[in-house]
């Protein structure tokens, strides 16, 4: 029987923690579910719907909103804040954001010292936030998804372009959440034999499909849920298993594969031809060098209270 989860936290009742609080609680994967965000009302209204959906669907989880602080008795807690800015870029989209939320990650991260359970970032540009988040709080275990999120968009594209089922397709895509992503085509099996990836179309699909969604339907939101939830099963110990997930590997954080035992990660990147190792290397420097903008940057005290 799988080990119940007293609560998991979410901060941000925006998109992305709208979508992950529906997966949750769809999944019953928690008792509680709370809910923080930059105002409490807004956390408040995000609960009753929530607990509208339980009552629905027989979901036996509750949510509730909270101050950030409470969140501290979670196992885990995932991080789905945005700040407010106008996002203008065309190519390399995600870092259009490094420097309005690195702000108020950080003071997200300084609540957050000497946490004992596991930090989920989601907030882009994914792979720095989880670097920030992590030296800022100390904490052990900071893990950013993005990876993951990417290798489900590349098992679905190859699926297709393929014609073959879904679950016949292993693979991972690794590197940066963004334009230096790697995919890892050389050791992509389809029903565990070598694939022939088209990589231009991958590449392409890969590249246009969050704009697609997001131009659709406002923000891209239930694929990172779903990505979310997986993830949360392995670092909860739910479940064994591997995921792509944002972690810090020598002295950069970026998506690797990670084994879960018991919820405990063991990185293992597989081996790279030629092409990925040099595209690999290309992310590890990009994702280095653009550190340096968002270190030092100064920490946004947290709003708190009924304030819209
Ligand atoms: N890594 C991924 O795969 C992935 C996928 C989708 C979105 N994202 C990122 O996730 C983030 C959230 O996206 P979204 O679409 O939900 O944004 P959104 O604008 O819809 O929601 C952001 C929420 O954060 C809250 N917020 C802002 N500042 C806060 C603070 N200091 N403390 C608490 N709450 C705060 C806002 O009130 C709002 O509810 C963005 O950075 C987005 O780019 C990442």
């Amino acid at each position: 029987m799988s080990p119940r989860i007293p609560a998991v936290g979410v901060v941000g009742a925006g998109a992305v923690g709208q979508a992950v609080g529906a997966a949750l609680v769809s999944a019953r994967l928690c008792d509680q579910l709370l809910l923080a965000s930059s105002s409490v009302d807004q956390a408040a209204a995000l609960a009753d719907d929530l607990n509208d959906m339980c009552a629905g669907i027989g979901s036996p989880v509750r949510a509730h909103a909270v101050e950030v602080a409470e969140l501290r008795s979670c196992p885990a807690v995932v991080v789905a804040v945005r700040a407010r800015f106008t996002n203008t870029r065309s190519t390399d989209v995600r870092m259009g954001g490094m420097h309005a939320n690195a702000p108020a990650l950080l003071a997200l991260a300084e609540e957050f010292r000497g946490y004992p359970g596991t930090l989920l970032v989601v907030t882009n540009p994914v792979d720095l936030m989880t670097r920030l988040v992590a030296e800022a709080s100390g904490c052990a275990r900071v893990f950013g998804l993005g990876s993951s999120l990417d290798t489900a968009r590349y098992r679905l594209t190859l699926a297709r372009l393929l014609d073959v089922p879904l679950d016949a397709v292993r693979g991972h895509v690794i590197g940066e959440h963004g334009d230096a992503a790697v995919v890892c085509a050389s050791t992509t099996t389809v029903n565990g034999t070598p694939a022939r990836v088209p990589l231009e179309q991958v590449r392409s699909e890969l590249r246009e499909r969050p704009g697609r969604i997001s131009a659709g339907i406002g923000r891209t939101r239930f694929g990172p849920a779903g990505a979310l939830v997986s993830a949360l099963r392995l670092v909860l110990g739910v479940e064994d298993g591997v995921t792509e997930l944002s972690a810090l590997y020598d002295d950069v954080c970026l998506g690797i594969p990670l084994r879960f035992s018991g919820g405990r990660p063991l990185p293992c990147v597989p081996p790279l031809d030629e092409a990925e190792a040099r595209q690999w290397e290309a992310a590890r420097s990009k994702l280095r060098a653009a550190y340096r903008g968002v270190r030092g940057v100064p920490s946004q005290p947290l709003s708190s209270g009924r304030n819209s």
